[in-house]
């Protein structure tokens, strides 16, 4: 993925917007293979970056399922791999306000039959699609799933019940990292299920109108799903090796400047907007920090914000990481988009140290409660062994 545990960064250019058209832009960012360029239309100058995967929208809306279904293919499929073999995945939409960062990673709902859905619940259905290659003996254990969004520096949990959201506080374990206490964790046994949850979680998201995006997020949003997954070819319950991995997809804000999105007599949004741009910052200083080689975590400023802190091990630890960089491609918008692909261009450079997490299947909390719960059987106890393969739970 990316090389070794670099982190594999993609850009998607979007169409011109109206607004752009209107304000007489013209198209500043070419692509050709993995190379991007952007521009100036002012000076001449240009500037390009090579990066994992580039995708141009061709401006054709019947297009979008297929762009959409693209972008899966390949991004969507590499997350799921890595899960499968237990590592810790993050994908993680980043740029400017109305760049595209929600349709990526959410999607817009499927109308005239045109499947227009993100990689968040496309990952989520391929999580239960038996067609993914699922290594030999593994099944699926357990599929939980959490949600939450972080509105000016407070971190909320989106599936907390029929009150909307509830805050929680971000604690670190020394030997996990950071979590966030009091999460609450919801056990889904198939797709369906996950969209159901997804539906209550987008509806308790903060968003607002702003003249850069219609629906524009007020924070960032994260959608965390935790896979087991139980060898069953084992008739050894002790040797039976069981792996876990936590899926982190990230939606985050978009930066903003407060005079173009139209909120500078709004003092509500100039707040979520100070907040929004101060935590990409701290997160383009951790980058920053982790692309010159300062792993150490105490010279890599995580605790700065409440999004840098729950991203640490996205960032520099026990997980591989996908950044979808997203652009627009209007000369009004030359410089966002050249600092957009700085920012990607720097990811590039980041290395995190995942490993596969795997446990012991006794310790593994199931689903469906084995009724007669099944003796430890030690190494080499053929006899005790022999007598059937161990009562696993299997949710699909
Ligand atoms: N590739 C694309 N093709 C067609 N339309 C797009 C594309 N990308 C974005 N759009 C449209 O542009 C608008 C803004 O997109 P989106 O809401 O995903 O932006 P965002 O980056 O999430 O913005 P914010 O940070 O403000 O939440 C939406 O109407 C979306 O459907």
């Amino acid at each position: 993925m990316g090389g070794g545990n670099n982190v594999l960064v993609a850009v998607r250019c979007r169409p011109m917007s109206e607004r752009e058209k209107e304000k007489g832009a013209s198209p500043c960012v070419e692509s050709e293979d993995d190379k991007m360029t952007v521009t100036d239309k002012a000076s001449g100058e240009q500037r390009q970056f090579s990066f994992d995967y580039c995708y141009m929208s061709s401006g054709i809306a019947s297009d979008l399922p297929d762009e959409q279904a693209k972008i899966y293919q390949v991004l969507g499929t590499e997350v799921l791999n890595q899960a499968y073999q237990g590592y810790n995945v993050t994908v993680m939409a980043y740029g400017q306000t109305g760049s595209g960062k929600s349709l990526t990673m959410v999607g817009r709902p499927s109308a005239a039959g045109q499947d227009c859905r993100g990689l968040i619940p496309r990952i989520s259905e391929g999580i239960f699609n038996p067609e993914v290659p699922a290594g030999e003996g593994m099944v699926l254990a357990k599929v939980e799933l959490q949600m939450l969004e972080i509105y000016n520096e407070q971190v909320r949990d989106l599936l907390a019940g029929p009150g909307g959201s509830s805050v929680v506080k971000v604690r670190e374990d020394p030997a996990s990292g950071p979590y966030v206490e009091g999460l609450t964790k919801h056990t889904v046994l198939v797709y369906e299920d996950v969209c159901e949850k997804l539906e209550v979680g987008l509806q308790a998201r903060t968003i607002a109108g702003t003249k850069m995006n219609a629906g524009s997020s007020r924070a960032h949003t994260i959608c965390q799903l935790h896979i087991t997954r139980t060898n069953l070819t084992s008739t050894s319950r002790a040797r039976a090796i069981d792996t876990s991995s936590l899926i982190n997809l990230v939606d985050l804000a978009g930066s903003e400047r407060v005079a173009e999105a139209g909120t500078a007599d709004n003092v509500v949004r100039i707040k979520e907007s100070v907040n929004i741009n101060k935590s990409l910052t701290a997160l383009g200083q951790c980058i920053r920090a982790l692309s010159e080689g300062r792993a150490d975590s105490k010279h890599v400023p995580y605790r700065d914000s409440q999004l840098t802190w729950l991203l640490k091990n996205s960032l520099g630890g026990n997980a591989k990481t996908i950044m979808v960089a997203a652009v627009a491609p209007g000369s009004s918008e030359y410089a966002e988009t050249l600092s957009t692909l700085r920012y990607a261009d720097r990811m590039r450079k980041v290395q995190t140290a995942a490993v596969v997490n795997r446990r012991s299947v006794a310790t593994i909390p199931v689903i469906i409660e084995d009724p007669a719960p099944q003796p430890v059987i030690e190494e080499g106890d053929e006899e005790a062994s022999s007598q059937g393969s161990p009562r696993l739970p299997i949710c699909c």
